[in-house]
């Protein structure tokens, strides 16, 4: 049996959906992978709870009544007691933790990530990460930066490393702005409403901005290019930003108080769509030239586009082998149950390809 100790960063949505799923699922992935995969660590930005035996069921309860005050050191003390393969997984937005992964990586820690922070930092920081895990021999996963629990990632991966060349990856990028513009389009009601609805059911960004500002969406195309061979900095970006100036530096709390002062903007443009049409937040990425863009737009409801429902992302792949007919992957673009699933599926492959570590039991 293979003993795989995990890390886990961040117990909002999607951290606290990952560590349901990883209890639940304990015994299968025991029978059908030989893993038995341990929740060692769990830390929000302030408390960590370690149990080197695991956490059960009661997590929730042990966190509130037995966690301890987080030094920078709180994992690595424990972690370096077992030779066995570690993995942290990150599932908060926090720039501050992106910026630790080579310390992470320092410690043999293996990455999983949900947070797009990392891989869109500087070109410098990105290699250095891609370096020190050819040095280490460790492995560092995020198939949920783009399209949540969605296998763009990998088809992209795939065909890069098969010696395909790609042409451009177009569609709708944000599942958190498929879900606000799919229900602005057909629902009478005042678009601030739709967006605290999709903050409250988990579908947005931590701060809703992030994919308003075009920011998160932004930070999908960079990730998408960079697999893809590209060397471009985030500034290089063309993003539509639909967060009115004074909005954007406000705190989240007054943000969020004043979101109302969105709604005449976006009226505007739903008034100004002809009948056969509806908004759609989209995503541009030009390979052959290296040209990125975000932007809102109004596309017919017959298109592709116009007809997602729900959460959905739409991603059309074109490259040479698919060059009139793209490659297309559709489906839930965000929430926490499906992203929680993506970081499962990349833990599971992680630790069914890690150096094995072998326990009685
Ligand atoms: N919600 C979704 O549908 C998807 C989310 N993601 C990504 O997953 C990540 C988490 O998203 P959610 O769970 O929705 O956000 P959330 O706000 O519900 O949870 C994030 C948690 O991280 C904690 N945190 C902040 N800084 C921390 C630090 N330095 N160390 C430990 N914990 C820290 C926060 O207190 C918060 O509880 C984000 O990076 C997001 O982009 C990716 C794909 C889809
Ligand atoms: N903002 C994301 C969801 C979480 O990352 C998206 O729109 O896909």
């Amino acid at each position: 049996m293979k003993q795989i100790h995990l890390y886990i960063f961040g117990i909002g949505n999607v951290g606290s959906t990952l560590i349901n799923q990883v209890l639940q699922s304990h015994s299968f992935f025991k029978n059908k992978h030989n893993l038995d995969l341990k929740i060692i660590g769990l830390a929000n930005s302030k408390r960590v709870l370690i149990d080197p035996n695991g956490m059960t069921q009661k997590w929730k309860e042990d966190f509130s009544s037995i966690s301890i005050v987080r030094e920078s050191d709180s994992f690595y003390k424990v972690a370096n007691l077992y030779d066995v393969t570690k993995i942290a997984i990150d599932a908060t937005a926090s720039k501050e933790l992106s910026q630790h992964y080579p310390e992470l990586l320092d410690h043999n820690f293996n990455i999983i990530t949900a947070n797009k922070i990392a891989n869109t930092l500087s070109q410098s920081f990105y290699d250095v990460i891609r370096t020190a895990l050819k040095n280490k021999g460790l492995q560092f996963e995020y198939e949920t930066n783009v399209g949540a629990g969605l296998p763009i990632i990998n088809a992209v991966r795939d065909l890069y490393n098969s010696g395909e060349q790609l042409f451009a990856i177009n569609g709708v990028f944000s599942g958190s702005l498929s879900y606000i513009f799919n229900r602005f389009s057909e629902e009478n009601k005042p678009f601030s409403e739709i967006v605290i609805d999709a903050l409250k059911d988990g579908y947005t960004e931590p701060d809703p901005r992030e994919d308003l500002s075009g920011n998160d969406v932004a930070r999908k195309l960079l990730v998408l290019a960079r697999e893809a061979g590209l060397k471009l900095e985030f500034d290089d970006i063309e993003i539509d930003n639909l967060v009115i100036p004074s909005l954007r530096t406000a705190s989240l709390n007054q943000f969020l108080d004043q979101v109302t002062l969105l709604d005449e903007v976006l009226q505007e443009k739903k008034d100004a769509l002809a009948s056969d049409q509806v908004l759609r937040h989209l995503g541009e990425l030009d390979v052959v030239n290296g040209v990125l863009k975000v932007s809102l737009k109004a596309v017919p409801k017959s298109s592709p586009a116009g007809q997602l429902k729900g959460s959905d992302g739409f991603f059309e792949i074109y490259s040479e082998s698919y060059a009139s007919h793209p490659l297309v992957i559709k489906g839930a673009g965000a929430g926490r149950e499906v992203t929680a699933r993506g970081l499962l599926s990349d833990i599971i492959k992680v630790s069914k390809t890690c150096k094995e570590v072998l326990v009685a039991g």
